[in-house]
């Protein structure tokens, strides 16, 4: 959860209090710009993070004016004396949702040159930065005489922002995660780009950085443990040899990859502008200096492999064993957009080490915390016991690490070459690049148009010529097969690169994840990222989703087809690793099809809750009995698998019945009765199938995310089509191209025919109602990509209002716009000469298959309900 800069001050700690009096008068003296005259002060004091005292100077001036600084000073009796060797204190942050709890700011190391002896602050960092791009914080002034408050400290500007202090984020949506993690990323990369030599600080060496590194942390560990002190782990002795023996040749020159080293880097030492998702401040610089920034990066990634919060029960496991919070990028998407915006080379070849070596330094941190903790001062209170046990675990996550065969995939691909951040160029809002303020709320990126070209062209080229082959093989006797030139465009759009693009950014991370760990999961020739899609937004996906939709046939040949598309996610998203081999895998890869049963003749399925079909638990398998109807695609002779809902506990809370389990259509007992008509149209050979299961017996393993947990997948009480947001929305980015294709064809045909004398496209009733469905097709256009910028923005509960805007507004709007292209048509537009009534019939089905208007319309209603009470 992130808190406001302001939201961290607190009354001043009675140990940390300051004589005001010679602070303000001081300040006044030295802070440019201090109010005047005669300021009065207000000081508080920061909670976040128990370094460094800092503190939030508020001035007024006689008059009004009231201005905010921060104040950061050395800990009482902690004054570093050159003369002195150098003091090294450590100490834990034992805030409620620390990111890695090593808190390393007040550790003073003798090598580090900006903070060993005649620098203790690091001010001068701060004060050469502050002409470069990295957001930090101005510095007014530097006091170093200590006589002023008992110690020196420096006035620096505030920064009133979010702060993330606990690094799964918590509380915060998907879309935003992504974007500060990315963000963080970039900040990083911006540190590690600045030429220090422009700047001037060129204190001291960059080479052999990590070899220094690891004697002086062994050391330090040697100083907290052994005889009379904590044990001994004898395997941290093990790792420091190891370490030594595996230093990378790189850290021996102090060319590329070294410079500017942070130190401390982690989210939460950065602050986000509140409201604009960008970095406005990076803090704590206490321990820069110039090194290798490796060390940095592989530090800032720590999370991905351990929760180092201390504590009784804690597993300590980082996101690789307990998951991705929805959002965070993939460990490798995070590299990757580093790399990409450092121009610092794949670091595969030297990770073990450099993540090794992280972990080496919090053990070594965390025993001289506890070894302090033993003799009864350290900081962190009853806490710090744990630590002791987290140094070792520390050491034992370091071990497993190097002892993997494999510990960083290959690049993904983040469509980034050299200067933006992967959501710059996938084009989120707040980066302004696909919906670029200057140009417009909604206007697509150069990479999405591109994509667009290219689909556009495809269906020019292969689609369109092939609908009407299409449409008579699927009249045929052989109609429930699938024409062959249709696999063939399959491979034709695989290889164009047009393959997947419904996959979220987020969804790809997760896909990519599996598919890194087991490249033998997919066919030869065929490669991760093409069946991962183009790593696009919702919003983006909307500009070409609204393509395919011009024709019944092209969703499919890009797999991006429903109800594919809504059950890869659900796999995606729900999917055990074992579900996910067998499944996603070929879907992804287009081999196999799928269908989703939930509808059922006996019960009004549009309140899922009605659902009847029983899936009894016996053994090690789930026997399902129940019929349903409306399974789209289960006629197809490629749908493989079935995504069904039905109810596992019949006297469990109502929404707690309902389960998702996965069915092998080839299971016994499963028996497609017949193909449901549409309008007479029988949809082949997709088709919609009614099914009786009789006795089905299913493994238990085919649960999808547990019993009972139905609604949670679906979401929303309605589970078609609240299955999930994006789902939900493709239909109707379909039906905005849908529309689109009717108006080509109203158009064509108005401008070629002639009644009583003139073109119809003359007679002014036509321009009348030509112009009216352009203004019903925008408005619906704006609605769908403004659901879908919401969705992405604000994740799919949230959106759920514009999502049932805009599945209201579609179908309706694309049967105006179809039925009119049919009546300009004459008694042709009502034949299947052309493609509208096909179009007509399937826009018309979604008005009740992807859940009732009424539905939607009560889902608006309530949340009107609801804001107008707030
Ligand atoms: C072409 C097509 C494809 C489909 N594909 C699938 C599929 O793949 N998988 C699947 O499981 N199902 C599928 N369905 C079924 C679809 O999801 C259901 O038809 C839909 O959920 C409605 O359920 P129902 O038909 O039982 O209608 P009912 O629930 O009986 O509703 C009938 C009518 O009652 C009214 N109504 C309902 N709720 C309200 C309300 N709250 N307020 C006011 N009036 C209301 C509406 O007028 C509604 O149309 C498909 C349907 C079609 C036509």
């Amino acid at each position: 959860m992130a808190k406001l800069t302001s939201e961290l001050l607190r009354p001043v700690d009675a140990a940390h209090a300051l004589n005001e009096t010679a602070l303000l008068r001081y300040a006044a003296a030295n802070v440019p710009g201090f109010p005047a005259p005669a300021p009065t002060l207000n000081l508080t004091q920061f909670g976040h993070g128990q370094s460094n005292p800092t503190y939030c100077l508020e001035a007024s001036a006689r008059g009004g004016e009231t201005k905010r600084y921060v104040l950061r000073k050395k800990p009482p009796g902690a004054i570093l004396q050159s003369a002195h060797a150098v003091e090294r204190e450590f100490q834990v942050r034992l805030i409620s949702h620390p990111p890695l709890l090593l808190r390393l700011d007040s550790v003073c190391v003798q090598d580090d040159p900006f903070i060993s002896s005649s620098q203790t602050f690091p001010v001068q960092v701060l004060k050469a930065l502050s002409h470069t791009g990295v957001p930090v914080p101005k510095v007014y002034c530097l006091c170093q005489d200590a006589s002023v408050i008992g110690t020196p400290f420096y006035i620096m500007e505030y920064l009133e922002g979010l702060i993330y202090s606990d690094n799964k984020l918590l509380g915060v949506t998907p879309a935003k995660r992504q974007i500060i993690y990315f963000s963080a990323a970039e900040t990083l990369a911006s540190i590690h780009k600045v030429d220090v030599n422009a700047i001037g600080l060129q204190y001291g060496r960059r080479d052999n950085y990590c070899k220094r590194q690891v004697e002086r942390w062994e050391r330090q560990y040697l100083s907290s443990t052994g005889e009379g002190k904590p044990a001994r782990y004898q395997k941290m002795l093990d790792l420091a040899g190891w370490l030594k023996e595996n230093l990378p040749a790189e850290d021996s020159s102090a060319g590329l990859g070294t410079g500017l080293v942070h130190g401390d880097y982690r989210v939460d030492n950065l602050i986000f502008h509140p409201t604009e998702d960008r970095v406005i401040g990076v803090l704590d610089w206490e321990l820069s200096t110039l090194g290798n920034q490796m060390c940095d990066v592989a530090y800032s990634c720590l999370a991905y492999i351990i929760d180092a919060t201390p504590g009784e029960s804690s597993s300590y496991g980082g996101f690789e064993q307990t998951g991705i919070p929805d959002g965070i990028p993939q460990l490798e998407e995070y590299l990757a957009a580093y790399c990409a915006l450092s121009g610092r080379p794949w670091p595969a070849a030297n990770w073990k080490f450099y993540i090794a070596f992280s972990l080496f330094r919090g053990a070594s941190i965390y025993a001289g915390v506890y070894h302090r903790f033993t003799m009864g001062n350290a900081s962190g209170g009853e806490r710090a016991k744990f630590v002791g046990r987290v140094a070792n675990v520390m050491v034992d996550r370091a071990w497993d690490f190097i002892n993997r065969a494999n510990v960083l995939g290959g690049q993904p691909a983040t469509g980034v070459q050299t200067s933006k951040a992967p959501w710059q160029e996938f084009g989120r809002e707040q980066k302004g690049s696909t919906s670029t303020r200057d140009q417009g709320r909604f206007v697509p990126s150069e990479k999405v148009m591109q994509l667009r070209n290219k689909l556009l062209k495809f269906l020019e080229d292969h689609i369109y010529p092939m609908e009407d082959k299409f449409y008579k093989h699927a009249q045929s006797p052989s109609r429930w097969t699938i024409h062959p030139e249709e696999e063939n465009l399959k491979a034709l759009a695989k290889k164009e690169g047009l393959w997947n693009l419904f996959i979220p950014l987020d969804s790809a991370a997760r896909a990519r994840k599996l598919l890194f760990e087991d490249h033998s999961l997919i066919s030869p020739g065929s490669s991760n990222d093409l069946l991962l899609g183009a790593g696009l937004t919702n919003l983006e996906y909307g500009y070409l989703c609204e393509i395919m939709g011009r024709s019944i046939w092209a969703p499919q040949i890009f797999n991006c087809g429903a109800p594919d598309t809504g059950n890869m996610e659900v796999l995606l998203r729900y999917g055990t690793k074992e579900q996910q081999k067998q499944w996603l895998v070929p879907l992804l890869e287009g081999k196999i099809r799928s269908g989703f049963a939930m509808t059922e003749p006996r019960v009004a399925s549009s309140d899922a809750t009605n659902i009847e079909c029983s899936i009894s638990r016996q053994g090690d398998f789930y026997v399902i009995n129940g019929r349903k109807w409306w399974t789209s695609g289960a006629m197809d002779p490629r749908c493989k698998i079935l995504i069904l809902m039905g109810k596992t506990d019949f006297s469990a809370p109502k929404h707690k019945q309902q389960s998702m389990i996965l069915v092998d259509i080839n299971t016994p007992g499963v028996q497609i009765k017949r193909p449901l008509l549409v309008f007479g149209f029988d949809d082949a050979p997709h088709g919609h199938a009614e099914i009786t299961f009789e006795n089905v017996r299913v493994p238990v393993t085919n649960i999808l995310l547990g019993e009972g947990r139905g609604f949670e997948i679906a979401q929303v009480s309605n589970a078609l089509q609240g299955r999930l947001g994006p789902g939900r929305l493709h239909h109707c980015m379909r039906l905005v191209g849908a529309a689109e294709r009717g108006m080509d064809l109203m158009i064509e045909r108005a401008l070629s025919r002639t009644t009583f004398g003139k073109r119809i496209a003359q007679h002014g009733s036509f321009q009348s109602d030509l112009a009216k469905c352009r203004i019903e097709l925008e408005q619906a256009r704006l609605l769908v990509l403004e659901a879908a910028d919401q969705l992405d923005r604000h994740g799919n509960k949230k959106a759920r209002g514009i999502l049932a805007m805009a599945k209201v507004a579609a179908p309706n709007m694309a049967l105006k716009v179809l039925d009119m292209a049919m009546q300009v048509h004459g008694a042709a537009g009502l034949s299947s000469d052309t493609v509208l009534s096909h179009l007509w019939a399937t826009a018309r089905t979604l008005r009740i298959a992807d859940g009732p208007d009424e539905v939607h319309l009560g889902t608006i209603a309530k949340l009107e309900l609801q804001r107008a009470r707030l």
